[in-house]
């Protein structure tokens, strides 16, 4: 059965270097979605995601979508069924709002991480390190955007505190161990 990786938490907790360290170790793929948001230094298009205008956001297809502030984000089933015809195993990195839409319509498909650290200092200094701006650190670290994990998810996480990467490395690995076992 082709099976999928949601990654989702608060931001800076870790989720893009997790989905990079599972490409790198693992061959796990992760299926790019789509932002109206403007990319940041170091962001490629089409790699990080596939940077769209208002415009063109409207026209694709989505399986699933939300809106941050002034920003939309989505994700086609279309790149998911693309990604799978290459790979059995795939990653996604989602808000909360999307995780439910994947475990309601994929079920069994989804393997959830949910990815967060100790405090909410620790995501503030890597935000600024990263060079986000203060008003959006402010923006992301409250209120819906900070990605909380809900009670109905709780029993589909894999729980991983990002506190320290040689902790967080050894946790992946058991538990992709685990998923493919199954
Ligand atoms: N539902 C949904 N959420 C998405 C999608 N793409 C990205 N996100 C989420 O949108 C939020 C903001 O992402 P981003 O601007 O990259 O900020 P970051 O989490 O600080 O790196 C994060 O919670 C992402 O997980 C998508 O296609 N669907
Ligand atoms: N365990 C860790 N310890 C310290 N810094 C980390 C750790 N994991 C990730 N980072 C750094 O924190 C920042 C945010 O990580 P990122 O993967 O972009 O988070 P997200 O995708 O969840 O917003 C990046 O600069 C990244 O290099």
């Amino acid at each position: 059965m082709k099976k999928i990786i949601l990654i989702a938490g608060p931001s800076g907790a870790g989720k893009t270097t997790i989905s990079e360290y599972l490409k790198k170790h693992y061959d796990i793929p992760r299926v790019i979605t789509h932002t109206t948001r403007p990319k940041r230094p170091g962001e490629v298009d089409k790699e990080s995601y596939y940077f769209e205008n208002d415009e063109s956001f409207s026209k694709l297809h989505f399986f699933e979508h939300v809106k941050y502030g002034a920003y939309q984000y989505g994700s086609s089933k279309e790149a998911l069924d693309k990604a799978w015809e290459r790979h059995d195993l795939v990653s996604l990195i989602v808000d909360i709002q999307g995780v439910k839409s994947y475990v309601t319509q994929l079920g069994e498909q989804v393997y959830f991480l949910y990815v967060t650290t100790s405090t909410i200092d620790e995501l503030k200094e890597r935000l600024i390190r990263r060079g986000d701006s203060i008003e959006s650190v402010k923006e992301r670290l409250s209120g819906s955007e900070l990605n909380k994990l809900s009670d109905d998810l709780e029993p589909y996480a894999h729980i991983l505190v990002n506190d320290n990467w040689q902790e967080t490395t050894e946790r992946l690995n058991a538990i992709i161990s685990s998923f493919k076992q199954v």
